[in-house]
């Protein structure tokens, strides 16, 4: 049984615009899934069906090998935690605690409870200091954390985030992709993630998915999907520049490992050096 599946899953709003078509989705415990494509894919449609918050027009999406029905939605939206895109769509409280705590005090947890479950949130995302503040006049990165910590904050055992470092400054994407990473190791969970930011891919994922005009155009590892510079054009995405360069050494004679995170780069490139010395 997979966590989340979607079989053939097809979504057509308003009648004429397909924004997925037939699309084969599996998410398993712990993976770091990428979900990349252009504007437009259907990557955030494809989100928000993990969740119920739209019915397919046809095929079928199980969550822990069950449909999604009106009875289970409850313990669905509890299991699979969204972050959207523009965090003002998830503001609502008051201050940066009450919107964190809203979701807790739903699940309808002892107000103990919420109030541990707060703390851990705003500690885990390291902005205990904002706690009082108005979440509307927080700035972009501060206001996607605040959205971060209240998805989290319920406990989902499988966290979805529509591009996370949209409007990160360079010091907010080092931290999230940090945290992110240490998700399924220390909490077990699953995270699945799209983003334009190719580099960060093979960072923060096992898995990707290509997709285009609402369809999967590919799927694999990250060493599978990088190694295919034309699935990726064929979806006007482009090779990162670290394997592209990698590639290109190869390509001109230079013996070098292939390397796609920044780390296994800068060993391949140690070693390189060290051996035409
Ligand atoms: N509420 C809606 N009503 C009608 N069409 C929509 C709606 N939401 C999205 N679409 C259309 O569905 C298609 C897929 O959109 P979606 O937001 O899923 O793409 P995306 O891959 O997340 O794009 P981006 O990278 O720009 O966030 C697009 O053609 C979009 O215009």
């Amino acid at each position: 049984m997979h966590l989340i599946e979607t079989r053939e899953l097809t979504h057509v709003y308003r009648g004429s615009i397909r924004a997925l078509e037939s699309v084969n989705f599996i998410a398993e415990r712990k993976a770091r899934i990428a979900v990349i494509g252009p504007n437009g894919a259907g990557k955030s449609t494809l989100f928000k069906h993990f969740n119920g918050i739209l019915k397919p027009t046809s095929g079928g999406v199980l969550v822990r090998g069950e449909p999604i029905t009106k009875e289970n939605l409850r313990e669905v939206r509890k299991f699979v935690g969204i972050v959207f895109q523009n965090p003002d769509d998830q503001i609502i409280s008051p201050t940066v605690e009450q919107d964190i705590a809203f979701g807790p005090i739903n699940l309808g947890l002892d107000e103990e409870t919420v109030a541990h479950r707060v703390e851990e949130a705003l500690r885990l995302l390291g902005i205990e200091d904002l706690r009082e503040r108005a979440p509307h006049h927080l700035s972009g990165g501060e206001k996607k954390r605040v959205a971060i910590a209240g998805i989290l904050a319920m406990e989902p055992q499988v966290l979805v985030l529509d591009e996370p470092t949209a409007g990160l400054d360079p010091q907010g994407v080092e931290d999230l992709v940090t945290f992110i990473n240490r998700l399924p190791e220390d909490y077990g969970m699953t995270v699945i993630f799209s983003t334009h930011h190719l580099d960060l891919v093979a960072e923060m994922a096992d898995f990707i998915y290509v997709m285009d005009r609402g369809k999967v155009m590919g799927s694999g590892t990250v060493e599978e999907v990088f190694a295919r510079p034309e699935l990726l054009t064929r979806a006007k995405l482009d090779v990162p520049p670290i394997p592209r360069l990698i590639r290109s050494l190869q390509e001109n004679g230079v013996e070098i490992e292939m390397a796609y995170t920044y780390r296994d780069a800068e060993k391949a490139f140690l070693d390189a050096y060290m051996r035409e010395r």
